[in-house]
């Protein structure tokens, strides 16, 4: 399988398991990588033959912005269903990173993996 990647895309959103972490967005980073068939798309030379991965970031900055996550799993099924649902990947791996939240560690998070 063919794979588009997306490294360390910037997402402010609202998240957290306390009321006061979701008063207010946060920045956190996501790294996507999206499972396609790129064989059409390498003879035509088409976008339409492909993902966009410009409207893939564009719609998940979009979505984030308007939703509000206790969980960062949560947030990941919701970027992962979103990737396969209106962009028709094959798969999404997904690591959702949230920076600066516990001292001692420069970052925490999870991945998740998820077929269509
Ligand atoms: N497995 C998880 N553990 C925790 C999460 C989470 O989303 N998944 N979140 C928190 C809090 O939001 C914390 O990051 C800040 O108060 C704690 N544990």
């Amino acid at each position: 399988m063919d794979t588009i990647f997306l490294e360390q895309v910037k997402v402010q959103t609202k998240l957290g398991v306390p009321d006061w972490e979701r008063a207010v967005p946060q920045t956190i980073i996501l790294d996507i990588e999206i499972g396609y068939d790129f064989s059409k798309a390498c003879h035509s030379d088409a976008i339409e033959d492909t993902i966009d991965y410009g409207q893939v970031v564009g719609r998940i900055r979009e979505t984030l912005a308007e939703r509000s996550f206790k969980l960062v799993e949560a947030l990941g099924e919701h970027v992962c269903q979103l990737v396969l649902q209106e962009f028709k990947a094959m798969d999404v791996k997904l690591k959702v990173s949230k920076p600066g939240i516990l001292p001692g560690l420069k970052a925490l998070g999870i991945t998740i993996y998820r077929k269509g």
